[in-house]
């Protein structure tokens, strides 16, 4: 099968190397030219990724409509921030591939209609987990919006990029609305001995489920800072859970998404790793840091901290009752000390489990 991955960050140049690996054609599309050349010349990315070599087979180019218009599936992998405008660069190009050349030069918003011999990607897939900030949209609600005529779907789950680059074991969740279309044969092309891949047809919970955990990382890194403990870790990723359950069936998401592996699966990977960037940049809160100091001049995405801007809107807008996910917001919005923030969480009213805030 053909792929394009459109963004290379760890997790595009990541996936790509999976694929490429797994036997399938694939192109890499940096956002820069002179990235594009960098890794066609080093065959290393060496700003995102840095020790993993990008196989052979892995195709680097800068130019977008002929990898979009040659690819059956599209891979979105740019933070879930710059989803809206990178779709609407892979529209344009769409229409500049379809028209020849001439049309889609001026920006992304020409009809888009497939032409004779160019049909639009059948598969668009985002690998972002973050919500749009304003809108507060899901990244596959951000995609359909500037590709309408794709269908599109999420891949998600517990998957540090270093760990796939290097080939190391994992699962993976593709999630997609319910279509008359059959994954199975996109579910098989991204599978591979190293990577078993799941299908489901709970989109919103996928997807969810993979922003929220983002901010639970945070705050697991700030128990790691304060030197918590085990204990209260564990504590906090039980409740966790239940929170992300509790905000994810009130947006329209099925429960028992939230028990697979872009709920639990992904909130343990991303609460433990050490690798994890949400996680790191929790634990440097925990220990005293500033949030704007530690995003000031950062390179890589910390998703985490708009979609806890996001996901505090939401559930002030609706009622929904998420403390720890409050708590979070006034440490990173509104100069709460960590300390602080974990106190008030200890000393609430006292609960029974199960079912409650
Ligand atoms: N790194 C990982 O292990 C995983 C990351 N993800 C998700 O994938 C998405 C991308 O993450 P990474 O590749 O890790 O990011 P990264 O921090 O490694 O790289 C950021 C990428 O975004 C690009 N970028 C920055 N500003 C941009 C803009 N305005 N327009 C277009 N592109 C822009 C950069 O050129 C770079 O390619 C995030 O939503 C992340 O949560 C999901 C699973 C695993
Ligand atoms: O989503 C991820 C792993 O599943 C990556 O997590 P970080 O962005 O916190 O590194």
């Amino acid at each position: 099968m053909n792929f394009a991955v459109i963004g290379a960050g760890a997790w595009g140049t990541a996936f790509a190397i999976h694929l490429a690996r797994a036997g399938q054609a694939v192109q890499l599309v940096p956002r820069r030219a002179e990235h594009a050349e960098q890794l066609q010349r080093c065959r290393e990315n060496a700003d995102y990724l840095p020790g993993i070599a990008l196989p052979e087979n892995v195709g680097v180019t800068a130019e977008l409509a002929p990898a979009v218009a040659g690819a059956e599936v599209l891979l979105l992998a740019c933070p879930s921030q710059a989803l809206r405008e990178t779709a609407q660069r892979v529209r344009a190009a769409l229409a500049r591939a379809q028209s020849g050349g001439e049309a889609g030069r001026s920006g992304g918003d020409a009809p888009l209609q497939a032409a004779p011999g160019v049909p639009p990607p059948r598969l668009v897939l985002s690998l972002a987990k973050g919500l749009e900030v304003g809108s507060h949209k899901r990244p596959c609600e951000v995609i359909a919006e500037c590709l309408p005529d794709c269908t599109v779907g999420a891949l998600t789950g517990p998957t540090n990029a270093a760990e796939v680059a290097r080939g190391q074991p994992a699962a993976m969740l593709l999630a997609c609305a319910p279509t008359r279309e059959s994954l199975t044969p996109v579910q098989a092309a991204l599978s591979s001995e190293r990577l078993r891949v799941y299908t489901s047809a709970d989109l919103v919970g996928a997807e969810l489920g993979g922003c929220l955990k983002n901010i639970y990382a945070i705050a697991a890194g700030c128990c790691d800072g304060l030197r918590l403990g085990d204990n209260a870790r564990a504590a906090l990723l039980t409740r966790a859970l239940a929170e992300m359950l509790r905000v994810g069936v009130a947006l329209g998401a099925q429960a028992e998404t939230f028990y697979g592996l872009s709920g639990f699966g992904d909130l343990v990977a991303t609460c433990h790793g050490a690798w994890s960037r949400n996680r790191q940049f929790g634990e440097q809160l925990g220990a005293g840091a500033r949030a704007a100091d530690l995003l000031a001049g950062r390179r890589s995405v910390v998703e985490g901290y708009k979609t806890t801007q996001s996901f505090a809107g939401l559930c002030a807008a609706r009622g929904i009752d998420a403390p720890i996910l409050r708590e979070m917001y006034a440490i990173l919005f509104e100069g709460k000390a960590p300390a602080a923030a974990l106190s008030a969480l200890m000393t609430r009213e006292l609960k029974q489990e199960g079912g409650d805030a």
